[in-house]
């Protein structure tokens, strides 16, 4: 029976019987005891600043309310970030998550993209000019890249910018409506600057893309500059804290120096200077991409710290006629729905550590002038982008299910989490395009290991013998079931190439061939990113160190994420009869197994990401479990419950009561 006060007897219960100390694993989880004590400080630091407490909660706002309390907060948030010294990107990320949680930044393309850009494609010179004005907000800038007309195709886009060389200018033009710029964060109504992706042309040839320094509201007064019409793009899914904006140009004049001149190069007289890989402009949307992992991991952790401890404290049908009503958590289907989704959660965390580990090693290589691994780096951020956002969009929304009628509501706090997550899967590149990037990369490597040459350690299991069968017995082995995943993926990648030659074959064109087969291309792009997550899972629970028990409970859910994968897409692992029947029968009863396995541990698994309430801002996910009363508050609060009769009674109930219709023919 749940109380009034103090924790829910049933949330009590759960914590009392979980397997495993709660700190131990979230030592893991954040990377030792003492980041886990600097990420609790930045998250008490925020959450107990009275400053962003002043605030009206985010779903009782207009959009303009939206977007002004956010702008206070953020500005709030720099100004506290500098006091603080916090220059690390990861105590900037843990203090924001929890002062402005989900609420898209209006200048978070400036932090998020146009300093970035300035300072990997800048010049010296061009850093030393403008990064001081951005960092005092003198600047303020966005990333404005994707057109009306064209986002994916970047080669496409038609914003021109013509070098002048009697004056050394370039003449900024959208020729179009469809060239204007269109989606841009943060463009519409806040910034005054843009960094602006153009086709170049000099002495009378078409130089490809590059980026250009704009101005363009006046510095004093915020207004557009001449041959500048800008504005904010209207309501959106979500997003409404932020004005993603259009922009268009009409014989703009820059001076030379504002095209960005770290790697490519207009010279005074118009001499065009390539760069060394024609793709290194591209670098700020990899970082992006980079990024995006973490972003939906903890979209999706958040969700599942709501939704199952919900299921917890949650009581639904009696059992037996007459019996106590069970928790919902107790029920099979609910377990099967959100455990995995735990597990995911958890391989989406451990798949973000590396990749920003990973961006950080191989950004660093770039700059030294090292561009080898920049195929790699692409790949990999293309595909756990498009594979993390997809997984953690659907589970968010997933979680919200779980959590019945109550799910739909804002009190929640899931609807919130969903539309902050679930742009991932299309910006920074639209999540089929960026999977059809990672199968480009597969049969590039596919042609390798053809001719017999040596492949990337993470590309080397396509070399597996395809006629091979599972190793798969009772004992569900972990290095069996990283081998399926990798098997399925080998045989993917040989498939969609053998579709790619039986066209060619035909008399198609290698790129009819390639059109022909994208379907092919994209489950195997799928499975290898699969494939990779779960490896990598595996590797995190085997390898690291962390105390015994939290390794067992997390070895369960790992087994979980990888068993669950299969079972979910069995076709695609018995279609060359790899996995026999029995095996096929000994995973699904595993699957159950590891379901009430994981039973006992759920709400310390959640516990363990450590998200204070503040941070959820869910009256069903609070650490205490008080959910009615916590929904009763909510409700009360709502403004429309400050009258309890509304005009519109008097205007519209009362009259239609007593058969007047006269105000409609008013209109
Ligand atoms: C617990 C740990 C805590 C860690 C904390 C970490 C700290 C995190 C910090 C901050 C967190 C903040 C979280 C933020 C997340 C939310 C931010 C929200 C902001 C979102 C704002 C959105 C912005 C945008 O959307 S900007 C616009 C993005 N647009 C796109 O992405 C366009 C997509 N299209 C493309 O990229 C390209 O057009 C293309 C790749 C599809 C095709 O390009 P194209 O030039 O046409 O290519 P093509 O000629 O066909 O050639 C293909 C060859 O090029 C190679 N290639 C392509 N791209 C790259 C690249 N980037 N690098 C290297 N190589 C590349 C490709 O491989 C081909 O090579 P090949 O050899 O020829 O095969
Ligand atoms: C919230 C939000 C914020 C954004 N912020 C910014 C920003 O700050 N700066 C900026 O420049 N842009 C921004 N964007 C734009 C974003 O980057 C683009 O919308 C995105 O890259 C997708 O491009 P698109 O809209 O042209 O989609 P389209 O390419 O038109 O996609 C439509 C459909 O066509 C398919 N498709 C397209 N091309 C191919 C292909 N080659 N092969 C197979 N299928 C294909 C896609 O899979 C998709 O299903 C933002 C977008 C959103 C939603």
């Amino acid at each position: 029976m749940a109380t009034t006060t103090g924790v829910n007897s049933d949330l009590a219960k759960e914590r009392n019987n979980s397997t495993f100390d709660v700190e131990e694993l979230s030592n893991f989880i954040y990377r030792g005891p003492e980041k886990v004590k600097r990420r609790r400080y930045l998250h008490n630091l925020a959450t107990k600043d009275p400053f962003f407490r002043k605030f009206k909660p985010w779903a009782f706002q207009t959009r303009e309310e939206q977007y002004e309390i956010c702008l206070q907060k953020h500005l709030y948030i720099n100004k506290k970030c500098k006091e603080l010294n916090l220059t690390e990107p990861v105590d900037k990320f843990f203090y924001t998550e929890a002062a402005a949680p989900h609420e898209n930044s209006p200048i978070g393309l400036h932090t998020v993209m146009f300093i970035p850009t300035i300072e990997k494609q800048g010049t010296e010179e061009q850093k030393k000019r403008w990064l001081p004005l951005a960092e005092s907000l003198k600047m303020i800038g966005t990333y404005a890249q994707t057109e009306m007309g064209h986002g994916t195709f970047i080669r496409g886009l038609e914003t021109t910018a013509t070098y002048d060389p009697r004056t050394r200018e370039f003449i900024l033009n959208s020729p179009t409506i469809t060239s204007m710029k269109y989606w841009p964060g943060n463009l519409g109504k806040t910034t005054n600057h843009c960094l602006v992706m153009a086709q170049l042309y000099t002495q009378g040839k078409n130089c490809g893309i590059h980026m250009f320094m704009v101005q363009i509201r006046d510095l004093e007064t915020h207004m557009p500059l001449a041959g500048i019409e800008v504005g904010d793009i209207g309501p959106k899914f979500g997003y409404g804290t932020n004005d993603n904006g259009f922009l268009r140009l009409s014989n703009v004049r820059i001076p030379r120096e504002n095209m960005l001149m770290r790697y490519s190069k207009v010279l005074e007289d118009g001499t065009y200077v390539k760069p060394p890989n024609a793709k290194i402009a591209y670098g700020s949307m990899v970082l992006v991409r980079a990024a995006i992992v973490t972003d939906a991991a903890r979209a999706l952790a958040q969700a599942c710290v709501i939704s199952i401890r919900y299921s917890a404290v949650r009581r639904q049908t009696e059992v037996s006629p007459g019996g106590e009503e069970a928790q919902i958590i107790d029920y099979q289907t609910q377990q099967y729905r959100l455990f995995p989704l735990l597990a995911t959660s958890y391989a989406m965390y451990f798949a973000g550590r590396f990749m920003y580990d990973f961006y950080l090693k191989t950004t660093a290589e770039i700059e030294g002038g090292n561009l080898d691994s920049m195929p790699q780096l692409h790949a990999i951020s293309a595909g756990l982008k498009a594979f993390s956002s997809w997984m953690c969009s659907a589970g968010v929304e997933t979680c919200r299910l779980c959590c019945g009628g109550h799910g739909y509501s804002h009190a929640s706090g899931l609807p919130k989490i969903y539309i902050d997550v679930v742009p991932g899967c299309t910006y920074e590149g639209e999540n089929n395009v960026m999977m059809l990037q990672v199968a480009r990369f597969l049969m590039k490597m596919y042609g390798k290991l053809q001719n017999g040459e040596a492949l990337p350690t993470f590309m080397q299991y396509m070399s597996t013998d395809l006629n091979k069968k599972s190793c798969m017995t009772e004992e569900v082995a972990l290095n069996c079931l990283v081998m399926a995943y990798e098997h399925r993926a080998a045989r993917m990648i040989r498939d969609a190439a053998a579709s790619m030659e039986k066209l060619v074959q035909s008399g198609k064109s290698p790129v009819e061939a390639w059109n022909g087969s994208t379907v092919m291309l994209t489950w195997a792009a799928i499975a290898h990113c699969h494939a990779f997550v779960t490896k990598l899972f595996v590797e995190t629970v085997v390898k690291s160190r962390m105390d015994s028990k939290v390794q067992s409970a997390l070895t369960s859910l790992c087994k979980l994420y990888a068993v669950h994968g299969i079972v979910e897409n069995l076709g695609g692992f018995i279609q060359d009869q790899f996995f026999d029947s029995k095996q096929v029968k000994i995973l699904q009863k595993k699957l159950m197994q590891l379901l009430a396995e994981i039973r006992p541990n759920a709400v310390a698994f959640v516990d363990a990401f450590d998200y204070p309430d503040e941070v959820l801002q869910s009256c069903l996910g609070r650490y205490d479990g008080q959910v009615y009363q916590a929904l009763y508050d909510y409700a009360k609060s709502s403004p429309m419950n400050e009258k309890e009769v509304l005009d519109s009674y008097y205007k519209y109930i009362k009259p239609a009561q007593n058969g007047k219709y006269q105000q409609y023919s008013k209109l």
